[in-house]
C-alpha cells in the first residue's frame, strides 16, 4: 500500500458547477500519482444477499468475511475468530478483538443483530424478489442504524445527492420501495426517533436513502483474477469522494486496499490518486466503471444509474461514430463474453485498443492515447494505471493498476509487458 502523502493544505475544494452539481477540483497544481483524498467510510454493509447463511453463500469456498471490516478471514488462519456475543445471531464473525468491540458499539449493536435476524426469519417474503432486494434491505438497516449511532454521519448521508424521486423511476422501483419499507416498519423496536432530524419515518425517507446509496456507493471489490468474473464484497459511503463527478477518460481513479494487513480498520479507506498533472481549478473526476466500456452502452449506465448524460470530451467523439465504428473496436477484444467491473458486476462490453490502434485512428480517436498509458494491459483486467506516489515532487516511474495491482514501469506499459505483480 503506497504510504500516504501527506499535504499541508487539502489538494481539493468542492466547487458547484452548472449541470454536474457539487464537483472537487484541484486547489494546487496537482503532481502526477498525488494522493489528492484519503476517505474512509461512514458506512459499510456486505454485499452478499441476507438469507444466504454462511454455509450457502461460502460452499467451496474456504473463507469468511470480518463483519466490521470485510477483511478475509481464512478458515486455515491459525489465530480464532470472533464472533457476536448476542443470543441467536451465528452469521457475524469478526477478524479481532477490536474489530469485534468496535462492531458491538458501530455496525453491528443489538439493533443492528436483531433486525438482521428478524429479516431472515421473515425470509418467505424476502424470498419473492430479486438478490438484489435483500443487499438493499442490509443498507436500509446499516442507514438507520446510523442514525442512531452518528447522527453527524447520518446528516453528512442525508446531505449526499439522491432524492426519493430519483429512486421510484419505474413501477418496479416504487414496488420495491413500498415492500422495502414495509419490511423495516415491521421490525420490532423503530430504528430511531427521527423527529430528531426533522424526519418523518415514512416511504418517502427510506426512498431518499436509497437514492443516496444508489448514486453514491462504491464497492469494494474481490480480488481480480483473471479467470473469474470479479464480484462486489462490500459496499461503502464515502462521504468526500462522493462528490467526485464521473468522466470517461478520468484524470483520477480510486485504490482500495481491503486485506491488507491493518489493526486500525483503514483496510476499507480509499485513497485517491491523479494519473497525471492537472492544473489549478481543473476538475478531478473518476470513471464510475472500467474505462473500456463502448459509448452506448456507457450513456445506458450512467443514465439508468445515475440520471445523466455524459457530453465529456471522449463521447463528444464517440457519439459520431456509427455502430459498425463500435463494433470494430469491439472485434479487438479477446474476450468479448467476459465481465468486469470496478464496482457493480453489470453487462457491458469491452474496447480493446493497441498501439496499432492509436497510430491508424488518431482522428477519430483522439483519446486512445489514454488507454495506451493508463489503460492496465494484463489479460482481461482494463484496470486504470496510476503512478505511484511521487517522492520530493519527483513523478514515479512505476504505475500501480488499480484493479489487479500489478506494477508496471511506463517503458514497459507503453511495449504491452506486465512487470510485477
Ligand atoms: C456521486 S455523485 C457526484 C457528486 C454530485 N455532483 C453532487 O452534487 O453531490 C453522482 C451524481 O453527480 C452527477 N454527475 C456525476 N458526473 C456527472 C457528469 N459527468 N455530468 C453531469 N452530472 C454528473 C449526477 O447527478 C450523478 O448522479
Amino acid at each position: 500500500m503506497p504510504e500516504r502523502a501527506e499535504s499541508p493544505v487539502p489538494l481539493v475544494k468542492m466547487v458547484e458547477i452548472e449541470g454536474r452539481g457539487r464537483a472537487l477540483v484541484a486547489s494546487l497544481p496537482l503532481n502526477a500519482g498525488q494522493i489528492v483524498l484519503r476517505d474512509s467510510p461512514i458506512l459499510l454493509y456486505s454485499a452478499l444477499p441476507l438469507l444466504a447463511s454462511p454455509q450457502d453463500a461460502r460452499k467451496n469456498i474456504n473463507f469468511e468475511y470480518c463483519s466490521h471490516c470485510f477483511k478475509l478471514i481464512s478458515k486455515e488462519q491459525p489465530s480464532p475468530s470472533f464472533s457476536c456475543h448476542y443470543p441467536g445471531c451465528s452469521f457475524s464473525i469478526f477478524c479481532s478483538q477490536n474489530c469485534q468491540s468496535l462492531a458491538l458499539s458501530s455496525s453491528h449493536t443489538p439493533w443492528v443483530c436483531q433486525a438482521l435476524n428478524q429479516l431472515r426469519d421473515g425470509s418467505s417474503q424476502l424470498l419473492q424478489y430479486p438478490l438484489d432486494i435483500q443487499v438493499q434491505a442490509r443498507f436500509l438497516v446499516a442507514a438507520y442504524n446510523l442514525a442512531i449511532i452518528s447522527p453527524s454521519n447520518f446528516q453528512t448521508l442525508l446531505s449526499l445527492q439522491g432524492d426519493a424521486f430519483t429512486f421510484i423511476s419505474s413501477p418496479e422501483a416504487k414496488d420495491s420501495v413500498l415492500f422495502l419499507h414495509s419490511l423495516v416498519s415491521s421490525l420490532s423496536s423503530a430504528p430511531v426517533n427521527l423527529s430528531t432530524f426533522g424526519l418523518l419515518f415514512n416511504v418517502e425517507l427510506t426512498a431518499a436513502l436509497l437514492a443516496k446509496d444508489k448514486l453514491n456507493a462504491f464497492g469494494l471489490m474481490e480480488p481480480f483474477s483473471p479467470d473469474k468474473e470479479r464480484s462486489v464484497r462490500a459496499y461503502g459511503i464515502y462521504p468526500m469522494a462522493s462528490f467526485f463527478n464521473h468522466d470517461c477518460l478520468p484524470n483520477a481513479c480510486r485504490f482500495e486496499y481491503i486485506d491488507a494487513a491493518t489493526a486500525d480498520g483503514s483496510n476499507v479507506d480509499m485513497t485517491v490518486r491523479v494519473i497525471h498533472d492537472v492544473p489549478v481549478g481543473q476538475e478531478i473526476c473518476l470513471s464510475y466503471f472500467p474505462v473500456n466500456i463502448k459509448y452506448s452502452e456507457r450513456q445506458k449506465r450512467l443514465k439508468e444509474d445515475y440520471g445523466f448524460s455524459c457530453d465529456c470530451d471522449r463521447c463528444k467523439v464517440e457519439a459520431n461514430w456509427s455502430d459498425q465504428e463500435e463494433d470494430e473496436l469491439d472485434e479487438g477484444n479477446p474476450d468479448d463474453e467476459k465481465e468486469e467491473a470496478m464496482d457493480e458486476d453489470d453487462d457491458e462490453e469491452m474496447v480493446a485498443v493497441d498501439a496499432g490502434t492509436v497510430a491508424q485512428d488518431e482522428t477519430d480517436f483522439p483519446h486512445a492515447y489514454f488507454f495506451l498509458r493508463y489503460m492496465c494491459n494484463k489479460d482481461n483486467c482494463w484496470g486504470t494505471l496510476a503512478p505511484l506516489p511521487p517522492s520530493d515532487s519527483v513523478i514515479s516511474d512505476v504505475m500501480e493498476c488499480n484493479v489487479c495491482g500489478s506494477l508496471q514501469s511506463t517503458k514497459d506499459v507503453l511495449d504491452g509487458n506486465v512487470l510485477e505483480q
